[in-house]
């Protein structure tokens, strides 16, 4: 194998997930050479804003995805959830190593649970999907934005801006500050964002040599769960800033799939659950199924108040 360059957001979490892979890599080939390209994204560059509000979470990938286009980069490790449903040609995902914990959880400065936080707490998160879950159960908390890497979010909380907040647990986990989870939220009262936990190795389509080598380190099962997953956020025409969730799970020689559309209050939740071979199929069935319940005016609503 020729060697390699891998590129990256210069975040601790993405140095700590590109060089997990980059070791997963050197395993199945010994000896095998890969410099690391830091790249600034524009999501990195305007983290003091809304992302929600300039664009949603293509601004992460897509700098990093121009290096790949220039072949300034052989390959880079992006956080899934954070990948669009759409990729632009010429790029494939060539790995989806193994699934990290999918979940959320809640991070609390007292120690509560999602159930024993006191009325009138104030929860940190800019995700929709979360702000929507989280009024869903508990209408008597109050959410508000909170913005920074995992690192400053953390000091936010623990300096008293917020009570708790949400984090993923895989992020955490990455980073080994398992220790400050005061709660993993289950999937009934916490579905997870599409892709959650998982990480996406791209590279170019004709990289022949690098795609057999990617192949390698591809986790079957992860893969089919997210591909189902990835299949319904597409239904949804890039919604990624929307508050949609979804999750799935290899059982047997089966997908089961689970996807939520919310209102951004949470007063309305929408939510359905399918069980299929065919990923891709499934995906689009749920996405049916959830607009045949409403998710269609539900979203438009949504992008609505985005927009205005
Ligand atoms: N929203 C940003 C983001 N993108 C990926 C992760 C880490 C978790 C993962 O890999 O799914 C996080 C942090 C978080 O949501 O808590």
């Amino acid at each position: 194998m020729r060697p390699l360059v891998v590129g990256t957001r210069q975040s601790e979490l993405a140095l700590t997930q590109t060089e997990w892979v980059v070791n997963r890599l050197k395993e199945v080939c010994p000896g095998l050479e890969v410099r690391v390209e830091k790249i600034v994204t524009k999501g990195d560059r305007i983290l003091n804003v809304t992302l929600s509000k300039v664009g949603g979470k293509g601004l992460f990938v897509k700098e990093i995805e121009q290096a790949l286009l220039d072949k300034r980069i052989d390959f880079a490790v992006h956080s899934m959830k954070d990948m669009p449903g759409e990729m632009p040609k010429g790029l494939v995902i060539g790995a989806i190593p193994v699934r990290e914990n999918p979940l959320d959880c809640l991070l609390s400065r007292e120690g509560h649970t999602l159930n024993d936080l006191p009325a009138g707490s104030v929860v940190g998160t800019s995700s929709l999907r979360r702000q929507a879950q989280i009024l869903a159960c508990r209408p008597d908390l109050k959410v508000e934005p909170v913005r920074g890497n995992l690192g400053t979010r953390l000091s936010k909380m623990k300096n008293g801006q917020f009570d708790a907040i949400i984090l993923a647990a895989a992020g955490l986990s990455r980073m080994s500050w398992q220790d400050e989870i005061s709660q993993e939220l289950p999937v009934e009262q916490m579905l997870p964002a599409v892709g959650q936990g998982a990480l996406a190795v791209e590279c170019r389509e004709d990289d022949e040599e690098l795609l057999a080598l990617l192949q390698k380190i591809n986790h079957e099962e992860t893969a089919r769960a997210v591909w189902a997953e990835r299949a319904f956020l597409r239904s949804f025409h890039g919604g990624c800033h929307l508050p949609l969730a979804g999750y799935a799970e290899v059982i047997g020689d089966e997908v089961r799939l689970t996807g939520l559309v919310a209102q951004p209050d949470g007063k309305k939740i929408l939510r359905a659950t399918l069980q299929g071979q065919d990923e891709w199929d499934l995906g689009e069935r749920l996405a049916k199924e959830l607009i045949d319940q409403g998710a269609g005016e539900l979203l438009a609503t949504v992008r609505e108040g985005l927009v205005g």
